[in-house]
């Protein structure tokens, strides 16, 4: 398991987030796209093998041996058609939703408001999917020309099409929209803030407006580079959009420019030393992946060099170089990955030179990073959403608090400054280790780490009579583990804060929360991942008084 929550778009993988809480490197993109979503180089060839909805196409993935269908029975269009069609809303993958008799035609590239021409690609009994041919009108859609030269290729960023401001207005309501669908919740405030006066409201949860950023570019401190073979020998950049082919690239704008410097480095020292290139097709050849972090606040850079087998030839050479090359760097290490796997990492990871972690600063409180461990990757961004959740948390210095899904103790040592106790609960070790090791560079001592599974680890606490006032959970993009959400509900605290970067399992986790007797009182989104299709929420909830008196003044 590794890294960080969410982000397609990581710069420079198709999964830029590097997701630890997801399949790494293990999405299809749908779709095509040309130049600003228009019907560009490849698209048609490209479009018709990708459906990763459950729309029918002749696609690689899932279609079998069954031709698609042309037409089918009730559906109003056919594959080939060039028709018109309004586009209404967004996907969380930033496809244009496209009516045609009220039929569902997902367009990449469209956005709500505007009306396109399109061809249709592909059909299924409930929707299909369509290549935007040409825009007939814009509307108030907020289109704007995506700053990024690859943006239509590499496909990380989802949204960059649209400005940013709308993005914002976009994520608040896809939050909105899960909440009431999927969590049956009745949401108050509005995109400008208005109706946060409605906390007196008892029925309705707050949704604020996204928390976003001034400058939302060069955000990432990590890159996750795919390694390849090309036509002059070893390549590495990204995965060309709804494929594994990997496309040379140096350059992404969501990326700190530290991290394209040291990747730069790293291949051209592996082409120095003429390091072969993996090869996902025959299994053969060393380097799969570079994977670089920086530390803003100390300048300290690390590599980490992903290979299919223990043996690095040139090793020492090769550290060398990357050490000549590239200026703050403090660790260099080695991570075996021999699986036939889309997963980044494999579970070896040993020190080829320098310290085994690097260092950084969130609001003052250090944090030791290790290869595999998860830490956000928007530094500006952490700050905003840490500190949510701890004024969520409401915390007086009394408190006994849980800190389920720590990572390495990030929010744990942020609650550690204003509770009493803290206990923090992580499944990966090495992840445990930091969080130990990050709690005794800060003098924290009112903190204790343990591994395992919260589900498992949390009815362990209760039965050795931990009682937590609060309790704060950031699971990954599944959500909370149902026995783990039945513990909470025994455990009873006074308050639980929720951090979540999958609307659609927080709308399914906070419906059972209020079932058992909690109350959604605000949510707040964050933009940790900007141009890409998520968000990030904190939300606050209060335990109902059980004499049914509401609590809420
Ligand atoms: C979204 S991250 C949150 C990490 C941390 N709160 C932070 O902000 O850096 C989710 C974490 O949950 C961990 N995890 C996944 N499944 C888990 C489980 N069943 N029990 C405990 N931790 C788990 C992952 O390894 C990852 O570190």
């Amino acid at each position: 398991m590794n890294s960080e929550r969410s982000g397609k778009g990581s710069g420079m993988s198709t999964h830029p987030t590097g997701d630890r809480r997801g399949k790494e490197n293990d999405r299809s993109r749908s779709g095509t796209s040309g130049k600003n979503g228009l019907g560009g180089k490849g698209n048609g060839a490209r479009g018709r093998r990708i459906d990763d909805r459950g729309g029918r196409s002749s696609g690689t993935r899932g279609s079998g041996s069954r031709t698609p269908p042309l037409a089918l029975a009730g559906v109003p269009v056919q594959v080939g058609q060039r028709i018109e069609s309004d586009i209404v809303g967004l996907t969380h993958d930033g496809e244009g939703v496209g009516r045609v008799e009220g039929y569902t035609l997902f367009v990449r590239g469209a956005l709500p408001g505007e009306r396109v021409r399109v061809e249709v690609l592909s059909i299924g009994k409930s929707f299909g999917r369509a290549q935007m041919t040409e825009i007939v009108n814009r509307g108030t859609g907020g289109r704007v020309e995506p700053p990024c030269p690859i943006h239509d290729t590499c496909g990380g960023c989802q949204l960059q099409h649209l400005d940013y401001q709308e993005q914002l207005k976009w994520k608040r309501q896809h939050v909105v929209d899960n909440l009431q669908r999927i969590g049956k919740l009745q949401v108050a405030g509005d995109q400008s803030g208005a109706g946060t006066a409605a906390l007196g409201d008892r029925s309705a949860v707050i949704v604020h407006p996204t928390i976003g950023m001034d400058e939302p570019w060069r955000y990432r401190n990590k890159a996750q580079v795919p390694i390849g073979h090309g036509e002059g020998g070893l390549i590495g950049g990204f995965y060309e959009m709804g494929s594994h082919d990997i496309v040379e690239m140096d350059s992404c704008l969501i990326q700190q420019e530290e991290n394209e410097e040291t990747v730069r480095a790293v291949k051209e020292a592996a082409r120095m030393l003429a390091i072969s290139p993996y090869n996902r097709a025959t299994g053969r050849g060393l380097l799969r992946h570079v994977v670089v972090r920086h530390a803003r606040t100390t300048g300290q850079r690390m590599v980490v060099l992903v290979t299919n087998g223990f043996d690095i030839p040139h090793a020492q050479e090769f550290v060398e170089l990357i050490r000549e090359r590239v200026p703050g760097i403090a660790s260099i290490c080695q991570n075996i990955q021999t699986a036939e796997t889309p997963v980044v990492f494999g579970d070896e990871t040993r020190t080829m030179w320098g310290e085994d972690v690097i260092y950084d600063e969130i609001d003052g409180i250090q944090f030791a990073i290790s290869p595999r461990s998860f830490f956000q990757v928007n530094p500006e961004q952490t700050v905003r959403l840490y500190g949510k959740a701890v004024e969520y948390a409401g915390l007086t210095g009394k408190e006994t608090v849980i800190d389920a899904y720590c990572g390495i103790g990030t929010i744990s040592l942020f609650l550690a400054r204003h509770a009493d106790r803290v206990f923090g609960v992580e499944i990966v070790p090495e992840a445990i280790e930091d969080a130990r090791r990050n709690a005794t560079i800060n003098g924290m001592n009112n903190v204790e780490f343990e591994v395992g599974a919260s589900e498992v680890v949390m009815p362990r606490w209760q039965k050795a009579g931990i009682t937590p006032d609060v309790i704060v959970v950031d699971p990954p993009r599944k959500g909370c583990d149902p026995a783990l959400i039945g513990t909470m509900l025994e455990l009873k605290p006074e308050r639980i804060v929720y951090v979540s970067c999958n609307p659609s399992t927080l709308a399914r986790d906070l419906r059972l929360l209020e079932d058992g007797g909690y109350r959604a009182l605000e949510v707040q989104p964050v933009d940790m991942f900007p141009h890409t299709g998520h968000v990030e929420c904190v939300v606050s909830l209060h335990r109902r008084p059980s004499n049914k008196v509401d609590f809420i003044t």
